[in-house]
């Protein structure tokens, strides 16, 4: 299978120096559409267009944006979308436009959390009467541009750890678009908007991202912790995620591959 990369970030750069190395069996990597003027590790970069023709699976890692901009397009020239930016399908009219769009397919990475194939099955069982995701992130990398002066400055100055905003995942993950994907993938998974009430907590003392699912129903009570090293390179993303995409296109490529 013929793979391109949208992005060339920490998660971008690190999915296609695998699959350059061949590292996923069945896939041979097309190059990257980067919109730094930055090498991206040596990796081919092609211009949009050029990647798209070239390739069979398109893989988003550039940003809510980007993934808005550019996701309809793939679809429409008849190549599969594997989406990491997940959070940018909480705007309905974007996600009305992807299903709309065609023949290609889109998939979506589980990212940075687990459990979602759980909480989906948990779900079909019967609605879920509440799921809540808190995520833990350092300070800095939590400061938004829509946030007033004072708010900013409280968080970078915060020496303990301070809840900046609860709220339905909607709300949440378009007010953190490179940190709360998260919440969009758990609301995705129970398929109730609603009912996903997501937290973000900065915390200065935080080593490590932290995201904490818990759901009940009547299949049960769940609770997801997970607590992932961030990467060096883009601290609100976790190291992790690279290799969830890496996974979830070894699946796409190699759809009898389940023992390997
Ligand atoms: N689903 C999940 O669990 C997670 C999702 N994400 C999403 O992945 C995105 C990327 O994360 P990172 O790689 O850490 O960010 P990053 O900031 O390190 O890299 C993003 C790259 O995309 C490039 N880019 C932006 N717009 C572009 C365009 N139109 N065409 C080509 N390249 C473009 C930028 O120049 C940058 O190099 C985040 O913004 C976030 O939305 C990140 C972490 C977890
Ligand atoms: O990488 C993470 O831990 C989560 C993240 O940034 C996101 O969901 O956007």
């Amino acid at each position: 299978m013929k793979v391109g990369v949208i992005g060339a970030g920490s998660i971008g750069s690190v999915v296609a120096t695998r699959l350059r190395a061949g590292a996923v069996p069945g896939v041979r990597l097309t190059g990257v559409a980067h919109s730094d003027p930055a090498d991206p590790d040596g990796v081919p970069v092609l211009p949009f267009d050029e990647l798209v023709a070239e390739s069979e699976l398109v893989v988003e890692c550039a940003g809510q944006q980007a993934l808005a901009a550019l996701g309809p397009r793939v679809l429409d020239a008849g190549r599969d979308l594997l989406v990491v930016s997940v959070g940018a399908l909480a705007d309905q009219h974007l996600l009305d436009t992807l299903l709309a769009a065609g023949p290609g397919a889109v998939h979506l990475s589980t990212g940075a959390i687990g459990g979602l194939d759980l909480l989906a099955a948990a779900a079909a069982m019967g609605p879920l009467e509440s799921v809540e995701i808190v995520t833990t992130k350092k300070p800095a990398g939590l400061v938004q541009p829509w946030m007033p002066e004072e708010q900013a400055n409280r968080l970078r100055e915060a020496d303990a750890p301070v809840e900046v905003l609860r709220a339905p995942a909607r709300t949440v993950t378009a007010a953190f678009p490179a940190s709360a994907n998260v919440a969009a993938s758990v609301a995705l998974a129970v398929g109730a908007w609603d009912t996903v009430e997501a937290a973000v907590v900065a915390d200065p003392g935080a080593a490590r991202t932290s995201h904490v699912i818990t759901a009940e129903g009547p299949a049960g009570t769940y609770r997801f912790e997970i607590n992932n090293h961030p990467s060096p390179r883009t601290p609100t993303s976790s190291r992790i995620v690279p290799y969830a995409v890496l996974s979830a296109i070894g699946g796409l490529a190699n759809p009898r591959g389940v023992f390997r």
